[in-house]
């Protein structure tokens, strides 16, 4: 069972895996994806088209358009190095983090992971769109606070 490798917290996730709607324990917040960046813990994943890239992403982050998951899941890990410049993401990672602009087209790619047997990916709901009001809400704050 996916125990057996000795995931540190593989009994939180063991149990909720699979058993519970995507929307509880599929779903990261922008707290805690700003908790996994920055101890350096997360494997995220933009699943918009390049060009929406273009006006930026989230620091970090590759970039693998909706239409190409499935696809890109399926490559071998060397394949997908060469590919996408990262390392292909384990079926038991937790860390793994799909988004896009408003979490409609991630929560698609993230069945679509689920269901290639990454049973602990997860998605940052909140996208790009949420991403942005809070980065810029923290500068204004710093501004004030300097
Ligand atoms: O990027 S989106 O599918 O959430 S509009």
């Amino acid at each position: 069972d996916q125990c057996d490798n000795g995931a540190d917290n593989c009994d939180k996730w063991t149990k909720t895996s699979n058993s519970q709607p995507l929307n509880t324990d599929g779903v990261v917040t922008y707290e805690q994806l700003k908790l996994m960046m920055s101890t350096g813990s997360v494997q995220l994943v933009d699943v918009r088209e390049p060009d929406e890239l273009e006006a930026g992403f989230i620091p970090g982050a590759s970039n693998i358009p909706l239409g190409e998951v499935e696809p890109a899941l399926r490559l071998s890990p060397d394949q997908f190095r060469e590919r996408y410049g990262v390392t292909k993401p384990h079926r038991e990672d937790s860390d793994f983090v799909l988004y896009c602009t408003r979490g409609i087209r991630s929560l698609t790619a993230l069945e679509t992971a689920r269901s290639l047997g990454y049973t602990r990916a997860r998605h940052y709901a909140g996208g790009f769109n949420e991403w942005l009001q809070r980065e810029d809400l923290r500068a204004e704050r710093v501004e004030h606070e300097t």
